[in-house]
């Protein structure tokens, strides 16, 4: 497996508190503490001239960590207004709030009182954490829409913006799709990210998220039975890199004597007259990302107008699937690609030989609609794990209307049904490994590995024919032997960072020329993560788990430099 930012579900975060509790180890009062004073720090970092904070506790115990955070910024000589419910939260909630009663009073927690305390430099969201189980009502609710509005002085989320459905970054009650929850400029949270911070609105309610150790990496083990899911992080991609003597380092850093065919060859199945330009985009990422051959492999009638350069491209008529099957004898031919510009009629005529074949295969854009087109019991039938479907959403709803009915569904209580949770019953029904593209991109394959990719930053990505270079790019790592998992992860990566590396005014065609100078740069940063201190260098490595969370938390810091500045005091 690739290594990674592990991400837990809630249920998997309180399965490893609860192991942690049931060790004696360490108390639940304990973990509260440390969550609400890694808070504290946060803040103090980024805002280190104390000022007034009002601090909104919940029921539960993310209310409890607002009470330990109202204590530590009190130390340090904020001034606080603490709003609280008057029920009795749990023990160690209950404990946090009396230590705070020792210091100063609770107001009322409730959207008027809120709104004649927000004269403020920040305010600190700790209604609800991974607690939430149904969509807020009444007063709760509406002071939650009061954090809504963009012109409240910065808000710090304790685990995340409150109402924020941790499990799917969808929001219990509201229509699914809408960003219009609670939103955040920092988000702490505790251990490990969680799907809702990644994916759907989540990703961009949360603001800047720093994940905060909180000391339970003893007990990771708990959730290690069930499928693992990994962030990859847009911004620091290398530790992701497998290590030095796994096959995708080697693949990255080609030998010097490398026969070409050691590097692979990818088909690219291309359409008919005059819809040529998407294949051959997926064929010069193919290229670029380092397949030793690449083949454009269009109908005989269109194969003039592939003449032009890349050279390096080779052209091979394709007629039908019989010469489709003649050609893949050919056992150096490494991984396919069908569907982008093939023409649905086409694409339906070559995937069973595409298929039958058991090679690594990227079924893209009009392959999918050809599949989609199948009758629904023999839909999937001859697809086998080695194959990537890379739907959009459209797409998928259109191969799987029943997972994309329960993606839209509103629904009043929680966990809401998840991009991850539908990318991988898609993937177990299809046997395929299955690419959910959108800013949160979720891969996941049969046995439920899943990585998700999120930007929030690249809207000029959403440019016709960046999906065919998606495409063309695992199909040429593919080719280069990277298993499907890792291809599409990488790909993701690679495409996200060609972007950011070109930026606005960015058409499809700039892309797969951004990758040589990006793999440089990967080269030469994944030697300098992995040569550090001599550390285990393969698999899930937990110094590495948490260096990356340290560097997100000094990116998260870096970023956040200009921001830090506080309002004036305001005579209080
Ligand atoms: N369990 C632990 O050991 C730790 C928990 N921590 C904090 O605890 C949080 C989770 O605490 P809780 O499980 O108490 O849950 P929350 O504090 O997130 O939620 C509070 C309570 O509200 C109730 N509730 C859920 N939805 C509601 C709704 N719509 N309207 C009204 N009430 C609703 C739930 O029954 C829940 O008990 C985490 O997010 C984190 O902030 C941290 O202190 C670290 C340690
Ligand atoms: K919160």
């Amino acid at each position: 497996m690739p290594v990674g930012s592990e991400i837990l579900t809630t249920a998997q975060m309180r399965a490893t508190e609860s192991a942690a509790m049931s060790s004696g180890r360490v108390t639940g009062a304990e973990l509260m503490e440390r969550a609400g004073r890694a808070v504290a720090g946060h803040i103090r970092l980024r805002w280190p001239r104390p000022g007034r904070a009002v601090v909104l506790c919940g029921p539960g115990n993310n209310g409890g960590d607002g009470y330990v955070i109202a204590q530590h910024l009190h130390r340090a000589g904020w001034q606080l207004r603490v709003l609280g419910l008057a029920n009795q939260p749990g023990p160690d909630a209950a404990q946090m709030r009396q230590r705070w009663q020792e210091i100063g009073p609770i107001l009322p927690l409730d959207a008027a009182t809120f709104a004649g305390v927000q004269d403020c430099d920040l305010v600190i969201d700790a209604i609800f954490g991974t607690g939430l189980t149904r969509a807020p009502t009444g007063p709760i609710a509406a002071l939650l829409a009061a954090l809504t509005d963009p012109s409240l002085p910065p808000v710090v989320a304790v685990d995340c913006p409150s109402g924020l459905c941790l499990d799917s970054g969808g929001w219990p009650g509201r229509d699914r799709g809408t960003a219009t929850g609670a939103r955040a400029r920092l988000t702490v949270a505790f251990d490990r990210p969680k799907p809702g911070h990644v994916l759907e609105s989540g990703a961009f309610r949360c603001g800047e998220l720093v994940i905060a150790d909180i000391g339970l990496g003893d007990w990771h083990h708990i959730a290690s039975n069930a499928p693992q899911t990994l962030l990859l992080h847009p911004a620091i991609p290398t530790p992701w890199l497998p290590a030095p003597q796994g096959p995708a380092f080697s693949l990255l850093a080609k030998p010097a004597d490398g026969h070409k065919f050691l590097s692979g060859h990818a088909l690219i199945l291309a359409g008919g007259p005059a819809r040529g330009g998407a294949a051959r985009l997926s064929a010069r990422a193919a290229l670029r990302v380092g397949a030793g051959l690449v083949t454009l492999a269009p109908p005989v009638d269109a194969l003039a107008e592939h003449a032009g350069p890349p050279d390096a491209l080779m052209r091979q008529p394709v007629e039908d699937a019989s010469d489709l099957a003649d050609m893949l004898a050919d056992s150096r031919i490494t991984a396919l690609c069908l569907g982008p510009g093939c023409g649905i009629e086409r694409a339906a005529g070559l995937l069973p030989s595409a298929l039958a074949c058991g090679r690594p295969c990227v079924l893209d854009a009009d392959a999918l609609t050809a599949l989609s087109q199948r009758p629904k019991a023999e839909r999937f039938r001859d697809l086998h794990d080695k194959v990537i479907l890379t739907p959009h959403m459209g797409e998928f709803a259109r191969l799987f209307p029943d997972l994309a009915n329960r993606l839209v569904a509103a629904d009043n209580t929680g966990p809401l049904f998840s991009r991850l949770d539908a990318a991988r019953q898609a993937a177990s029904r299809a046997r395929a490994v299955l690419l959910l593209k959108g800013p949160d991109t979720v891969i996941a394959t049969p046995d439920g590995s899943a990585l998700i990719h999120t930007v929030t930053d690249l809207p000029w990505l959403a440019t016709a024919g960046a999906g065919d270079v998606l495409a063309g790019l695992i199909a040429g790592l593919l080719a280069r032997s990277l298993p499907p998992l890792q291809a599409a992860g990488l790909a993701v990566q690679l495409h996200a960072l060609a972007a950011r590396r070109f930026g606005p005014g960015l058409t499809a065609d700039d892309l797969p020329d951004q990758i040589p100078a990006i793999l440089r740069d990967l080269l030469e940063g994944a030697s300098g993560v992995f040569e550090r201190g001599g550390r285990k260098k393969t698999g899930i490595d937990e110094m590495q788990v948490k260096e990356l969370h340290a560097r997100i938390e000094e990116l998260a810091v870096a970023n956040s430099f200009l921001e830090r500045k506080l309002k004036p005091w305001g005579g209080k």
